[in-house]
């Protein structure tokens, strides 16, 4: 990587799967490492750091972060502190400057995932995050977030397929060779993959006829590259770093 000379960002996203550290330069991301949601709440991490991790945190001027694990958060902010005091700021901390149309809690990372197409994008816009869950955020005309859909993401849904039957056994998801799966391992996957397909074009065909009018397609979170290919396809914006994205736009708007 090129040498880090400038004051770096760094967003954190603490999702149900996966805990992403990213950092920005401005607007850019540079780089991100992801560590077990699960592991992070055991404080057991061994990690892997990149090769310029402790030289990236030295040069760390702002600092935010998004959880919907809040069992979580304090373990992380611990982590990071141990490598650079800094203070750590929380999305209810900061100004969000888009309206909320929604009652009760609303994810973090649904909120961060918004701002960052909105940043990037614009209004008119519904985001799907591909993860633990499978969530549809929408930004309509007025640039209000409008809720959306929650159902089950694809490593979720292989998980229960495969905890509540005896015979079938867990699986690496990919792009199906072939749809009709000739095997217990291929149909399984293939089912999977439709049903996550199915679902995302199906639930944003129902957002639009209901709010009335098309909106921007954008595909987020780990389960995004599962699907690229079909989606790319289509026209979908494909953008695996929404959610950090938003945090580090946090941050600049707040100028903290
Ligand atoms: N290509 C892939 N194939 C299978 N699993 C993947 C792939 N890419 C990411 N994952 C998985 O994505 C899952 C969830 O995505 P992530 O956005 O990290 O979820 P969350 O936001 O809920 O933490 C994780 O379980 C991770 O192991
Ligand atoms: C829906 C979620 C579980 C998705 O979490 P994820 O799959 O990204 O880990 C999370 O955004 C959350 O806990 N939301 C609170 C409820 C809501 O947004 O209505
Ligand atoms: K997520």
């Amino acid at each position: 990587m090129k040498d880090v000379n400038f004051d770096l960002n760094l967003a954190i996203d603490i999702g149900n799967s996966t805990v992403n550290i990213a950092f920005f330069e401005n607007k850019d991301f540079i780089n991100s490492i992801s560590l077990q949601t699960d592991q992070m709440i055991k404080g057991n991490f061994k990690i892997e750091k990149p090769k310029d991790f402790n030289k990236q945190i030295a040069k760390v001027e702002k600092a935010g972060i998004s959880s919907v694990v809040p069992e979580a958060t304090n373990k992380v902010i611990d982590f990071i502190q141990e490598q650079k005091n800094i203070k750590i700021y929380k999305i209810e901390e900061l100004d969000y400057n888009i309206k909320i149309d929604y009652e009760g809690l609303l994810g973090e990372d649904r909120m961060m995932a918004i701002l960052g197409a909105f940043k990037d994008y614009g209004i008119k816009n519904v985001v799907v995050d591909i993860g633990s869950a499978l969530t549809f955020s929408v930004l309509d005309k007025d640039k209000v977030f409008r809720g959306g859909m929650i159902a089950l993401g694809p490593f979720n849904i292989l998980r229960s397929s495969t905890q509540n039957t005896s015979q079938l056994e867990n699986i690496k998801l990919h792009k199906p060779v072939a749809n009709i799966g000739q095997n217990t391992e291929s149909s399984l996957n293939s089912g999977i993959y439709w049903m996550i397909v199915g679902a995302i074009e199906k639930g944003i065909e129902t957002i639009e006829n209901e709010i009335g009018y098309k909106l921007g397609k954008i595909l987020t979170g780990g389960g995004t590259d599962l699907v690229k290919d079909y989606f790319i396809e289509k026209n979908y914006i494909l953008d695996r770093y929404l959610v950090v994205k938003g945090v580090n736009y946090l941050l600049l708007d707040n100028g903290v």
